[in-house]
């Protein structure tokens, strides 16, 4: 009898000798693209993912055990992620390093992340000049079903608009069953300082929130692109296929026609040393890898810079010097305060007890109820800059901004082109109300649109299986240290406040010491504390005019060749003042629509 239709192959026997579509990466936006892509049965779809498929256990689903379970308990999450590597030292950090954070799993970052999901503003995606906010509102809707707060939640002040909200989407977003009191005093003391509470992200993404999650609010599980696009199709739609633990090693090209090359397939092979495999795509290839492996499979392929990638050895098929440019992600400094109520007890500290763990877990399993659903304390503030600073301040930063890039001294032309016009953008930016330059969390102050640019380039000598070089260079253009230092000095403000003098707040760390007025003090803490990635990596293969360093173009389309997309947070040209998740979610809805051909 017939072998049954298994969407999850093992063995390359299993293969179809060429599908419509090949999606390289099966994470967050590549399991968005196989959905929407073979849902046109004409369509064969083949996903090669470098991780594997792990059907989904508590201890994965869970919503928050954040500190201990999830993110960073790597006897439990290790198996999900690429091994920690170090960034390249950082000269404006003392020439630390960080430890680059990726996923590897099907589902990608959405199965490991800390779940929170916001869009940014509308200003922030108007600023990116190719797509804007209203073309993305459609996708924000289509990727999710929002999960009005309870009425126990509303009573707790949790408040929403569905304006602009989706109700049928795979992704579930809502708030947990979970919350601390002093969680919303912390939104309290910030607006005895002025800033606005929003009604709903959704509507308004800058002020003082509770935020919701990627959470299926009955079951108080992680809600991610594994179980809201991909399992509910698996074994069902014949023309899917998911090879997983399989690494692409290489785009295959044809021969150029005119200015123009074409895409025929990929290499990819289960390990350093194992053997070769070619597959063909008749449409093309998807590029979904994320921000820091997209742009290592278009160098190794002979796509990016000439002048980096000859020295390697390898040819250059598409000369395209924005590859691995443009890197950004938001730089954090850690600002904690002690209480004598935790304003966070999740993270804080209780579940560190081996006795109230095993409690608090067994209360989730059968009840899910109790700590395990309150992560993160849930609630933050995404503040923009004339919001904390007073106008003199606002202006002298802005005023004498020094002049210079910053940028690497290797940076091309046209990359340096793009990045001036940015610059514009978020300057005017930074002198508005409706884009954020600061995220407030009790325990760390982000920076939300920052000038210094970071690079991913391939390590030497290339190799599809060793990790890219990641340069964040955060903090090398200076006007991005003065701008935090003025989130270091809010933060205390804010546990200054009278509305939290019940918890005797004690400022711990570094900057306790220091005098306000002291800046150049504070610098120099920052130098030594300041972390470069919140895991929220993008730009590195940006949509953007090929003359100021773009990769793809609004049809997400890599220039110069035919049959080539990426898809992931590489293309997002400019960071929203925003975790990237919901963006991710809604710029792969956008492109599955753009690829297919149907109107957008
Ligand atoms: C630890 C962490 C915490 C985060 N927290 C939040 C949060 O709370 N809220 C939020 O909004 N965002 C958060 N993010 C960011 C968000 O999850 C990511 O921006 C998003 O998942 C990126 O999606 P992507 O499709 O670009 O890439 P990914 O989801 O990373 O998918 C890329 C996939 O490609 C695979 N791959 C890579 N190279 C190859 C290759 N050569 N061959 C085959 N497969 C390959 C990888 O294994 C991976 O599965 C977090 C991210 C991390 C890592």
């Amino acid at each position: 009898s017939p072998k049954p239709f298994r969407t999850h192959i093992t063995n390359e026997a299993d293969l179809l000798p060429s599908y419509s579509y090949i999606i390289v990466g099966g994470g967050t936006s590549g399991l968005v693209l196989a959905s929407r892509l073979s849902e046109d049965p004409s369509n064969t779809v083949l996903i090669i993912e470098a991780g594997p498929l792990v059907e989904p256990v508590p201890e994965q689903l869970l919503y928050p055990g954040w500190s201990q379970l999830s993110l960073f308990n790597s006897s439990i999450m290790g198996p999900y992620r690429y091994p920690s590597f170090p960034s390249a030292p950082e000269e404006a950090l003392n020439n630390r390093t960080s430890e680059v954070a990726a996923a590897r799993v099907v589902g990608g970052g959405s199965a490991i992340n800390g779940m929170v999901f916001l869009r940014g503003s509308k200003r922030d995606y108007d600023s990116w000049g190719v797509w804007d906010y209203n073309k993305l509102l459609p996708y924000f809707k289509k990727s999710e079903t929002f999960i009005p707060p309870s009425p126990e939640q509303e009573r707790q002040g949790i408040t929403w608009d569905k304006t602009n909200h989706g109700f049928n989407g795979p992704i579930q977003v809502s708030f947990p069953n979970g919350t601390y009191p002093a969680a919303g005093r912390y939104l309290e003391a910030i607006e005895s300082l002025g800033p606005k509470r929003s009604v709903d992200t959704s509507t308004n993404a800058v002020g003082t929130f509770w935020m919701p999650s990627s959470l299926d609010a009955g079951r108080q599980e992680r809600s991610y692109a594994y179980n809201g696009y991909l399992q509910p199709l698996m074994d069902k739609r014949k023309n899917l296929h998911l090879l997983s633990q399989r690494t692409v090693t290489k785009i295959l090209s044809g021969k150029k026609t005119g200015s123009t090359v074409p895409i025929t397939g990929v290499e990819f092979a289960a390990s350093e040393a194992g053997k070769k495999y070619t597959v063909k795509a008749k449409k093309g290839v998807i590029l979904a890898a994320g921000a820091l492996h997209t742009p290592q499979i278009l160098q190794l392929s002979g796509i990016g810079n000439p002048k980096l990638l000859e020295p390697l050895g390898i040819k250059t098929v598409i000369d395209l010097p924005g590859v691995g440019e443009n890197l950004q992600d938001h730089p954090y400094v850690s600002v904690p305060h002690s209480t004598t109520y935790p304003t966070n007890e999740t993270s804080g500290g209780s579940l560190f007890d081996p006795t109230f763990f095993a409690t608090a877990y067994d209360l989730y399993l059968r009840t899910r109820t109790g700590p395990f659903t309150a992560g993160l304390g849930n609630t933050g503030a995404f503040l923009s800059l004339e919001s904390i600073t007073n106008t003199t301040t606002l202006n002298s930063l802005l005023s004498s901004i020094p002049a210079g890039s910053f940028l690497d001294p290797s940076t091309p032309v046209s990359v340096k082109k793009g990045w001036e016009d940015q610059l514009k953008k978020t300057i005017e930016n930074y002198k508005r109300a409706d884009s954020a330059a600061y995220e407030f969390l009790p325990g760390l102050v982000a920076l939300q649109h920052p000038l210094s640019r970071g690079t991913v380039r391939l390590r030497s000598p290339p190799n599809p299986f060793s990790r890219p070089v990641v340069n964040y260079r955060t903090l090398s253009h200076p006007l991005d240290a003065l701008i935090l230092a003025q989130g270091v000095l809010f933060q205390q403000k804010i546990f200054k406040s009278p509305v939290l003098a019940y918890a005797n707040p004690v400022d711990n760390s570094a900057f306790a010491a220091i005098d306000e007025a002291d800046i150049g003090a504070i610098l120099e803490v920052m130098k030594a504390q300041v972390t470069a990635s919140l895991a929220h990596p993008c730009g590195t293969a940006g949509m953007r005019a090929r003359e100021e360093g773009g990769v793809v173009d609004e049809k997400l389309e890599v220039y110069g060749a035919k049959g080539l997309w990426v898809v992931d947070a590489s293309v997002v040209p400019l960071v929203p003042g925003q975790h990237i998740q919901p963006t991710v979610y809604a710029v792969a809805e956008r492109a599955a629509d753009v690829i297919r051909g149907r109107k957008v």
